[in-house]
């Protein structure tokens, strides 16, 4: 076993010569035997080796007694222990985690603190080639996304270098003979096997079954993840140039033009989203699975020119035209400014449309708010529908001071998230005519014995 663990390790250039490597050990046999591995290899490559301990606190004297093994181990080899008792129940009330989440912050937040303290490059963790198996096999069934379907990865950034893997070639039956034939005698955690009933499942009833096919199955899942973890970094290479081409960056949300984002070919289009949240997540919700993503893709194809997708943990995506927007932002809407062609229908983001006609003679028989009439040889072509600007102000029909759009608003109790996209429709001179369903302004035609009437409609869609 060490030596296809110096292969591995040589074949991936996980490590270089002359580091500080952290070790993080639970006093379970993965890591214990990482531990003794990384002694035998010490002088080969040079290393200065510091084994990182947490007691998570769960398990009171037992996993106390974890932690006295560990050290005891340690100093038996000389190696340095770095061990600490964590409050992760305290945290784990205060922060809702799940026990197992509230536990790996811990732990992970302590190994950094360790990295830093040493000046280490490497932290190395004993992952092996049957939680690949688990990992890979248990995000194919439950969804995953891009790498996620490459699995555990050898080699990832970390504080301020870098988690590496180096079990991942060796299965736990070989782990277990190793520690046999060293008499390392490892701890087992009781509460592990409690705790991950998904994985534990694929553990005892799928695993076993593909060893029977292939006792070596280990290597093939770690060739597969490797295989998918380089075609990934590739593609996202391409999906990169293609993305930065159609979206643009602004403080915590995206803005991604639709029409030349669906010319990129499909693969690029799935990880342009993925791309997408990797940005705008701090940490990947774990419900964020490849649905999301297709889910997306079809709300690009519909017929309809808005809408709005929620996404976990609060993100929107709203969608205007040939824009979509990503964002945390409760109170982003989408703004617009459309010129209304005579006659045409002009859909608009609410799900309403402005349906603007030509009438020969004045069309009495409509009335109401969500009708505007105008003598169509004393306006200012063209007219737009856009939503409100600071500052916008109209002449109410009937009155002769103007009055602030906002107050309007405010008098009609309009909900702020509405106001935002309100319709207002403008002439070209650029006198606001009509605020459709609330108010109209004196622009609107009273002089009934024209010839030519031009007679905007507010329905919906
Ligand atoms: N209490 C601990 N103290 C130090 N290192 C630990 C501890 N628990 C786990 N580790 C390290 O993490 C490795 C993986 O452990 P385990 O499989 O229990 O973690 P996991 O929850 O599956 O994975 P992850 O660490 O990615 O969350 C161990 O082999 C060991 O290197």
């Amino acid at each position: 076993m060490l030596e296809k663990v110096r292969l591995f390790l040589k074949k991936h250039d996980l490590l270089a010569p002359n580091s500080t490597v952290v070790i993080g050990v639970s006093g379970g046999p993965d890591s214990l035997a990482l531990l003794h591995i990384f002694s035998k290899l010490q002088n080969e490559f040079q290393l200065h080796i510091i084994a990182a301990h947490v007691d998570h606190m769960f398990r009171g004297k037992q996993s106390e007694e974890d932690m006295k093994f560990v050290k005891h181990f340690c100093a038996q080899f000389g190696i340095i222990c770095e061990a600490k008792q964590m409050d992760v129940p305290g945290f784990q009330k205060r922060s809702r985690l799940s026990a197992q989440a509230a536990a790996r912050e811990c732990r992970y937040r302590f190994f950094e603190e360790v990295m830093e303290k040493y000046s280490a490059r490497y932290l190395v963790l004993g992952h092996h080639g049957d939680d690949q198996i688990e990992t890979i096999l248990m995000r194919l069934v439950r969804g995953s996304i891009g790498r996620g379907y490459g699995g555990i990865p050898v080699k990832r950034k970390f504080g301020r270098g870098y988690i590496i893997r180096p079990l991942l070639s060796v299965s736990r039956d070989e782990i277990e003979a190793y520690c046999e034939e060293h008499q390392l005698q490892p701890r087992y955690d009781p509460s592990n096997e409690k705790d991950n009933y998904t994985r534990n499942r694929f553990r005892r009833y799928i695993v076993p079954l593909l060893k029977k096919e292939n006792q070596n199955v280990h290597e093939r899942f770690q060739h597969y993840s490797e295989m998918v973890t380089e075609d990934e970094a590739f593609l996202e290479e391409l999906t990169l140039q293609a993305l930065n081409k159609v979206i643009k960056r602004q403080q915590g949300k995206i803005i991604l033009q639709i029409k030349p984002f669906k010319t990129m070919p499909k693969p690029l289009q799935r990880r342009g989203i993925q791309l997408i949240l990797n940005y705008l997540y701090k940490d990947i919700p774990p419900d964020l699975s490849s649905v999301h993503i297709s889910s997306f893709l079809t709300f690009l194809d519909r017929q309809r020119p808005s809408g709005r997708l929620d996404f976990p943990n609060g993100l929107k995506i709203i969608r205007s035209y040939d824009i979509c927007t990503f964002t945390f932002q409760e109170e982003e809407m989408d703004t617009y400014h459309l010129k209304i062609e005579i006659p045409s229908v002009v859909p608009l983001p609410n799900g309403y449309a402005i349906i603007s006609e030509v009438w020969e003679h004045y069309p009495k028989e409509l009335t109401g708010n969500d009708v505007f009439i105008i003598d169509s040889e004393s306006v200012s072509l063209p007219l737009c529908v856009r939503t409100r600007r600071a500052g916008d102000r109209m002449t109410l029909k009937g009155t002769n001071g103007t009055k602030k759009i906002k107050d309007i608003f405010i008098d009609a109790k309009i909900p702020l998230a509405e106001r935002e996209g309100w319709p207002i429709v403008e002439d070209g001179a650029g006198n606001i005519l009509w605020l459709p369903c609330l108010k109209k302004s004196i622009y609107e035609a009273t002089d009934i014995t024209k010839k030519r009437y031009i007679v905007l409609h507010y329905k919906e869609q």
